[in-house]
């Protein structure tokens, strides 16, 4: 290298620095998503210990997405990246997700009940004039204290996760364009369903730890997690500036803001197929997660775990999760492979360590670490069908065929595992393989749906394009989870009346619900986003805009 090529060598040219950077954004994006599903395993607790009902349970979830949804906090934090700047933008959005996520937990907390704070939400918040009318409140009369205030963290929580998401998007592009931005991509959503695997499994046991139950201590671990979060955007804020004094260009400079750019965007058809294609695929999806590990408690019969010394309790847990590390890492490792021969090879020593991983499951016999299975295949090959997007194309097929796994897999769960809820084996069996199914439906469309939207939109405007997805998205992850929770008390009225009159326990009921209806609901959106996936692939070949197309063309 001579040294005018030293000279005008930036961070951005060492693929070193370029990863660093994706590791800090990707690790960044993991911790918000452990936290975002912090309390889902934990269904059943948050019922038994703080009285939240599947209603008050589903209207908590829900929140995450109402500020972003009904005051428009997403439009606004597109506009906030395009004129201020991803690092900037990156930092104001780690300490949002922290401040939020803090509310969270101090709501779960033993010293927020009988506070004066638990009191004053016991008897206010009950209405909010204008929403309540609309049915689209993210409090109700008679929800808990503390699942009000911990709403008002979530909702704040929400604003920063969706706001990184964008960031993140947006930072990848900036470091990676013209270079290996889609494994980059592929790879940052990889980590981030490692963070749900990692929250499925690890938050029961810190809720359990020690034998005796404290949601507020899974909260706690999020919350530390949003900490390092926040400290990755801050290491990473430097190496952006240090980019930009290299390269001397401001990228919110030179491609600035305009209000008529949300025009464009949302008047180009193919964008708003893929927006509502992303609504209902994703709000049969995310809102499920949050309710899958119950589900899973309420079809079947699980052996009791116990819970005397941690290393009892944990030892299958932890190395579940070490062999799931294994799994990600050889997944990883074979996208970087050249020779096709060791990628195959990494990926049959995945498969072997998948099914040992599976029998562990089945042998520790819980619906978490079950559960855990599912976020693990979208790790393992959601880089992989990102490159074959880049080479082979066949997107909008990808989405179809994602659409219809999903509907295939909720209808198993609504009519075929309850069948097995006698048989111990047989119903772990099926759940499992529906949960792998599941999980490669999950890679199948974003996959293919994210790196789709930058053929329909001019380059200039992606930022705002992915924000706007995003809120229409954001509109079905309200809802859903909301929607669940109220279906699930409506079609379970017996247990509902059963738990109020004390003939049963409050821990009987949290494992007893008949989710047939939520899940029938869920596989009507699968249907639906499969007839938009075909309409999608339709006006493709008749308009020509390329999905079926390779993003690199040889
Ligand atoms: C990339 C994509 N992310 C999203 O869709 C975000 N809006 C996250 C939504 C999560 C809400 N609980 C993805 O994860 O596939």
């Amino acid at each position: 290298m001579t040294t005018t090529d030293k000279i005008h060598q930036t961070l951005r040219d060492s693929a070193g620095m370029r990863w660093l950077v994706l590791l800090l954004l990707a690790f960044a994006m993991f911790c918000s998503y452990i936290f975002m599903d912090i309390l889902s395993p934990i269904k059943d607790l948050m019922q038994s210990t703080r009285g939240w009902d599947s209603t008050a349970f589903g209207t908590m979830q829900g929140s995450e997405t109402f500020l972003n949804v009904f005051v428009f906090f997403l439009i606004f934090a597109g506009i906030i990246l395009d004129k201020m700047g991803v690092r900037f933008t990156a930092i104001l959005s780690g300490a949002v997700m922290l401040v939020g996520a803090t509310i969270n937990w101090y709501a779960v907390t033993d010293a927020f009940q009988g506070s004066g704070l638990q009191t004053w939400f016991t008897n206010n918040l009950n209405y909010i004039p204008g929403f309540d009318e609309l049915g689209i409140s993210p409090f109700y009369r008679g929800m808990p204290a503390s699942a009000k205030f911990a709403a008002i963290g979530f909702m704040i929580f929400g604003c920063g996760v969706e706001m990184a998401g964008i960031t993140v998007s947006r930072g990848i592009v900036k470091w990676f364009k013209g270079r290996e931005m889609a494994l980059a991509m592929g790879s940052e959503m990889a980590l981030a369903r490692l963070g749900v695997a990692t929250c499925m499994i690890f938050s029961p046991v810190f809720a359990k730890l020690g034998g005796v139950i404290d949601v507020s201590r899974s909260v706690a671990f999020g919350v530390v997690l949003l900490l390092i979060a926040l400290i990755m955007f801050i290491v990473y804020f430097f190496m952006d500036k240090k980019l930009d004094e290299q390269t001397g260009e401001a990228e919110e400079k030179d491609d600035p803001f305009k209000i008529s750019d949300l025009g464009t965007i949302l008047s180009s058809g193919g964008f708003w197929l893929v927006a509502l294609l992303c609504v209902l695929y994703y709000s049969a999806i995310f809102p499920f997660q949050k309710y899958a590990v119950n589900m899973l408690q309420c079809n079947l019969v699980f052996k009791e775990v116990p819970t005397d010394s941690f290393w009892a309790t944990n030892t299958v847990t932890i190395l579940q999760y070490c062999i799931m590390l294994v799994v990600a890492g050889a997944s990883f490792a074979s996208n970087f492979m050249k020779k096709a021969s060791m990628k195959y090879g990494l990926l049959t020593l995945a498969g072997v360590l998948l099914t040992v991983f599976c029998y562990m499951g089945y042998m520790r016999q819980s619906a978490e670490t079950v559960f855990a299975v599912f976020p693990l295949l979208a790790v393992g090959i959601t880089p992989i069908l990102g490159n074959y997007v880049d080479h082979k194309g066949k997107a909008a097929s990808m989405l179809m065929i994602g659409s219809m796994l999903l509907v295939l897999c909720h209808l198993t769960f609504a009519f075929v595992l309850p069948e097995f809820r006698d048989n111990a084996v047989g119903g772990v069996v099926i759940a499992y393989l529906t949960i792998l199914v599941l999980g490669a439906s999950f890679s199948l469309v974003p996959a293919s749906l994210w790196p789709s939207v930058p053929k329909l939109v001019d380059a200039k405007i992606i930022g705002s394009a992915y924000a706007l997805i995003f809120w229409v998205q954001n509109i079905g992850l309200w809802l859903f989870p909301l929607l669940i929770g109220k279906v699930l008390d409506k079609t379970n009225t017996q247990l509902v009346a059963d738990l109020k009159n004390g003939v049963i326990t409050p821990e009987e009921a949290a494992v007893s619900y008949d989710y047939t209806a939520p899940l029938v609901m869920l596989a009507c959106l699968g249907v639906a986003a499969l007839v938009l996936g075909f309409i999608l692939k339709v006006v493709d070949k008749k308009k020509g805009l390329g999905l079926e197309e390779p993003n690199i063309k040889a």
